[in-house]
């Protein structure tokens, strides 16, 4: 089946979208009736761009308020279809279609509806040009592809056919079955897009917020069955309106438009040759931190003090292993001196893999970089994450992968396991990894979470691994003093701002951890009060977490989290400890905007 994707999806100018979704490797494009106006050529030089950039422009659209206007309106409106098709014919496209209008003055009158659209389809037919239809979820009176169908069918005109759009059907909660009984040729083109659960009315949720197909939570895969089982084989465009998507660099917007397909379609058994499988992610197996010279010792008075001791070290390189328990951190010395000022930083993390060729395998199939290892024979196989981390495959044992020599009997110690660790990443991103985290590790997406920041608003979404082992916060902010961007603009990029680990009994870590000179972030008295008035927690209990910095949330079911963060590495990085009781499993969201605020207080100094 022939991917398009509409213009209005990507920033910039026509010229560049057009460059953009060429280079990702679409072969057809919608033409958004705003970016031909602002095109600086005429309509036929965009005719011969496309054709040089080997893409078939499936459509211009959409052709507004249209439809069941009163005069003079009516009258009007066949001129102007005139001077549309005029420019549908110079551009060389035979499909447009009308969606369904929004004007005040449009007369709830489906029987006028229908016979405007069979005008205007016998004079398309006339130019040997076709006119979809398409319901609109804030159209005045047309709102639901059945009452588009309804048009239609009444206007009776084989050059005018139903557009079926994801999004309006999802806004609207019409139901899929009842469109895989649609007859398959009278339907001229399908749109896919999906959108996170926000409630909002659908015209702002739909200019704002529509995202690729598995970038939010609309079972966009069971529409698409149900319009194939309609026959359609006709072509399948990604409509996307998102204003972060718009300020993104467009090819990574259009990459991720393909590798969405890819998705889906691999899913539903469609993509020939399929994806390779992959191979099931099993765990963290290592936290991967750099620095200059300067920072490393320090780094393990940090780590010493959370309970890790030194396990391996390289024999000739500054590479060194820290282990409490699972937990193990990789410390070295920073190599790229192009890229000082990332450092120091968390560099990496290593997903325990069955096999890591599948996944190396799965990865270039979806458009992803693979990384070379430093040195042959050194470390794993990576895939480039957010930013310039890394996401090592590792499928086999870490001191040998990384020529370590052991310092004598592992010790007996402290208890950590990584819990998770998040990626602070710029808005448009965080719709771009949720993606690579479902497609190439089959990871699960959690709803969406937004907090306060002391600076302004903090939005988050989160991936876990299927058995819940491998968890990743995917956060981002607006505003440019908030401690995600503060953390963007620091390091140039997306990046790990911070991982957490988990212990059994977070009281005795503390207890631990006070001997062993760990500092933790410093909560307010005043968290302590209003935590008493949140839970109803006696005295006692408040007077314990305060004891050692200790945050709290329960849920109404009585599963509990507690958390303590270390202060901000040299400003860049930081640690959080947790305790999870009774299958607790979210983040304290409830405590972020005291932790942001405490860190706003810890860099004021
Ligand atoms: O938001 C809009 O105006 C708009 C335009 C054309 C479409 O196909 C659509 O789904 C929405
Ligand atoms: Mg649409």
């Amino acid at each position: 089946m022939e991917w398009a994707i509409a213009t209005c999806a990507l920033g910039g100018t026509l010229e560049e979208k057009l460059l953009a979704i060429a280079k990702a490797g679409f072969r057809a494009v919608e033409i958004f009736e705003e970016d031909l106006a602002g095109f600086r050529g005429t309509p036929k030089e965009l005719r011969a761009l496309a054709e040089d950039l080997g893409l078939r422009i499936i459509a211009l659209q959409p052709l507004r308020d249209y439809e069941a206007m009163p005069e003079p309106y009516r009258s009007r409106n066949r001129v102007r279809a005139e001077r549309w098709f005029d420019l549908m014919a110079e551009l060389g496209v035979e499909l447009t279609y009308v969606c369904s209008n929004t004007s005040p003055l449009a007369l709830d009158d489906l029987e006028q509806a229908a016979a405007d659209l069979h005008a205007l389809a016998e004079r398309a037919a006339g130019l040997g040009l076709r006119v979809g239809y398409e319901a609109l979820a804030w159209g005045r009176h047309v709102r639901d592809w059945p009452q588009a169908w309804e048009v239609v069918c009444r206007a009776d005109h084989p050059h005018l056919g139903l557009v079926l759009d994801s999004f309006h059907c999802f806004a609207r909660q019409n139901p899929l079955e009842p469109i895989a009984r649609l007859p398959g040729e009278r339907i001229f083109l399908v749109q896919l897009s999906d959108a996170p659960n926000l409630l909002m009315d659908p015209l702002a949720l739909s200019r704002h917020h529509r995202a690729m197909p598995g970038q939010g939570d609309w079972p966009v895969e069971a529409f698409l069955q149900s319009v194939l089982a309609t026959g359609y084989r006709g072509p399948i465009s990604l409509e996307i309106f998102n204003e972060w998507f718009r300020a993104a660099p467009p090819e990574q917007v259009a990459q991720d438009g393909l590798r969405a397909l890819k998705y889906l379609f691999d899913r539903l058994g469609l993509l020939l040759p399929p994806l390779p499988k992959g191979s099931p992610v099993q765990g963290v197996e290592f936290v991967e931190i750099a620095g200059e010279e300067e920072d490393l010792e320090d780094l393990q008075d940090l780590l010493r003090a959370l309970g890790f001791r030194l396990e391996a070290r390289h024999p000739a390189l500054e590479l060194s292993l820290y282990r409490a328990g699972q937990a193990q951190v990789l410390v070295h010395l920073a190599e790229e001196e192009d890229r000082a000022r990332e450092f120091p930083s968390v560099q990496g993390v290593g997903l325990k893999v069955g096999k890591a060729a599948p996944v190396a395998a799965r990865a270039r199939e979806l458009g992803l970089s693979l990384l070379q290892r430093p040195q042959e024979g050194l470390g794993y196989a990576a895939i480039q994450g957010v930013g310039h981390t890394r996401l090592y495959l590792v499928d086999g044992p870490l001191l040998e992968a990384y020529g370590l020599v052991a310092l004598g009997e592992p010790q007996e110690g402290t208890f950590l396991e990584v819990d998770h660790f998040t990626n602070v990443v710029p808005r448009w991103e965080l719709y771009s990894w949720l993606l690579i985290y479902k497609a190439l590790l089959g990871f699960q997406v959690d709803p969406v979470v937004e907090v306060f920041d002391p600076y302004g608003m903090f939005y988050s979404r989160s991936v876990r691994s299927p058995d819940g082992r491998v968890r990743i916060p995917l956060n981002t902010s607006e505003g440019l003093g908030t401690a995600a961007s503060r953390f963007l603009q620091r390091l140039g990029h997306a990046g790990i701002q911070h991982v957490a680990f988990r212990t059994p009994d977070l009281f005795a870590f503390a207890r631990r951890g006070a001997q062993e000179g760990l500092r933790p972030l410093r909560i307010p008295a005043s968290y302590y009060r209003a935590l008493a008035a949140r839970h109803g927690l006696s005295p006692e209990e408040v007077e314990q977490l305060q004891a050692y910095s200790l945050l709290y949330d329960r849920t109404l079911e009585g599963a509990e989290f507690l958390h303590l963060y270390t202060p901000t590495f040299r400003g860049r990085f930081f640690f959080e400890v947790v305790e999870r009781r009774g299958g607790y499993e979210a983040y304290g969201a409830a405590n972020t905007a005291v932790r942001l605020q405490a860190q706003a207080y810890e860099l004021a100094g």
